[in-house]
């Protein structure tokens, strides 16, 4: 192909500064060198954690940078050494990699992948530990390995996820994060019985998968936590037979949840970020098997905290990151799922906007009839 080898300069947003409007650049994109991948992105949604890093809380946060990491693409090039994919292939990026060769993926253990997590926190690629994006000769930072909101990004082999070309590009870029996680944290984190009684705190995309989760997993009671009301209506799609919003209560809202269940719940699951509310969710689960998994992100500083007797009277506490999935192997999958009618995703996309609008689609994260915001990023 002709860009093969070239620079490629092409639009993307830029965020220079902590909560500074994002910037629409001509951004110079380096070619793959070895092990690595360049992706034309076509659409990216936006996710939480963009905001939250983007607002200066993450101790990972490197400005200039470019984010965005729930997105899906086509290779446009491919450095030496890769394998796996090839021009033309269509793709997700994977902010968690699998390399399936290190420590932890060789461990059957856990998602988490050791091999490119080092130079992905710092913002650069483990071959020159340099950015492959600049403007006008000054690097940009990478961000999560990914950096989707740019119309060409360069990633990590191991974090591609080569997708069914029939599928989607505008839908299965929400596979990228909040969905999978959401489904992972009850399928593989929690491993939620048939039966069982759960509680979700907080109900955007990453709350409505587990929801969805939950009720595929055969739960009985799927009971959603949110401030707005308004959450429930949309909630009821998702399978949340329940709502509560703590605002209506006087008691703290772990004790309603309590009262409510004969003792408290068989799992429950912070969808939200806040440490409060992860202690509520612990505290709201059933004493001597009650499981609580961690899924939001919570900001620098902030800790959490319960008493040690929770836990010795048979509370787990859990955490979950991209809902346990291997990226590169499972997300694939999720594709075929998708294709098949047995996972949702269309439902979760509330808007749809281009690159050249992504500030206006961040505006609307904050408000609450916004799940996701799907960006075009082509003409
Ligand atoms: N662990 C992971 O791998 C992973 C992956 C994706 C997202 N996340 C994190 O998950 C969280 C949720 O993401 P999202 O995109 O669904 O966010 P979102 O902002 O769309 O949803 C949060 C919901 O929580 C509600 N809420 C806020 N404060 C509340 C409170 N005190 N009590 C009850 N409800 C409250 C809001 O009304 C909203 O409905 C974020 O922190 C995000 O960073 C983590
Ligand atoms: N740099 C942040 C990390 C935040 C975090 O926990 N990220 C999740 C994914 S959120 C996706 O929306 C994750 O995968 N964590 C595991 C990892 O980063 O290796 C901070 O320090 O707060
Ligand atoms: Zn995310
Ligand atoms: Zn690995």
């Amino acid at each position: 192909m002709a860009t093969q080898g070239q620079v490629i300069t092409c639009k993307a947003a830029v965020a220079y500064e902590p909560n500074k409007p994002l910037v629409i650049e001509d951004v110079q994109v380096a070619p793959p060198q070895a092990g690595e991948v360049r992706i034309k992105i076509l659409f990216t949604a936006l996710c939480h954690t963009d905001a939250y890093t983007w607002s200066g809380k993450d101790p990972e946060g490197l400005f200039p940078c470019i984010l965005g990491h729930e997105a899906a693409g086509i290779v446009e090039s491919v450095g030496e050494g890769v394998t796996e994919v090839q021009p033309g292939d269509h793709v997700i990026p994977c902010y968690q990699a699998e390399c399936r060769e290190c420590k932890f993926c060789k461990s059957g253990k856990t998602n988490l992948c050791g091999k490119v997590r080092t130079a992905t926190g710092a913002g650069v690629m483990m071959n020159d530990r340099q950015s492959r994006f600049s403007v006008n000769g000054k690097p940009i930072y990478h961000f999560m390995g990914t950096s989707t909101f740019s119309q060409y990004t360069v990633v990590h082999d191991v974090s591609v996820a080569k997708i069914d070309p029939q599928a989607p590009l505008d839908k299965v870029c929400l596979l990228g994060c909040g969905v999978p996680t959401g489904l992972g944290a009850v399928w593989n984190t929690a491993k939620v019985e048939p039966g069982s009684t759960v509680a979700i705190f907080g109900l955007g995309t990453v709350g409505l998968a587990v929801a969805e989760g939950a009720k595929s997993a055969g739960a009985s009671r799927i009971i959603g936590v949110d401030i707005d009301s308004k959450k429930y209506d949309i909630a009821k799609n998702f399978g949340v037979t329940e709502f509560v919003n703590p605002k209506d209560h006087d008691k703290p809202i772990q004790q309603v949840l309590v009262d409510l269940t004969d003792g408290g719940v068989d799992y429950s699951f912070e969808c939200i970020g806040n440490v409060s509310v992860m202690r509520a969710a612990l505290e709201c689960c059933h004493k001597g098997w009650g499981t609580s998994v961690i899924i939001g992100v919570a900001a620098s500083g902030q800790e959490i905290s319960t008493r040690p007797f929770q836990l010795v009277t048979g509370r787990v506490w859990k955490g979950t990151a991209f809902g346990g999935f291997k990226s590169r192997s499972q997300v694939p999958w999720l594709v075929d799922k998708y294709m098949k009618k047995e996972i949702k995703i269309d439902e979760y996309i509330t808007h749809n906007l281009t690159l050249g609008d992504i500030n206006k689609a961040f505006d609307l994260m904050h408000e609450g009839s916004c799940l996701r915001c799907v960006l075009k990023l082509h003409e």
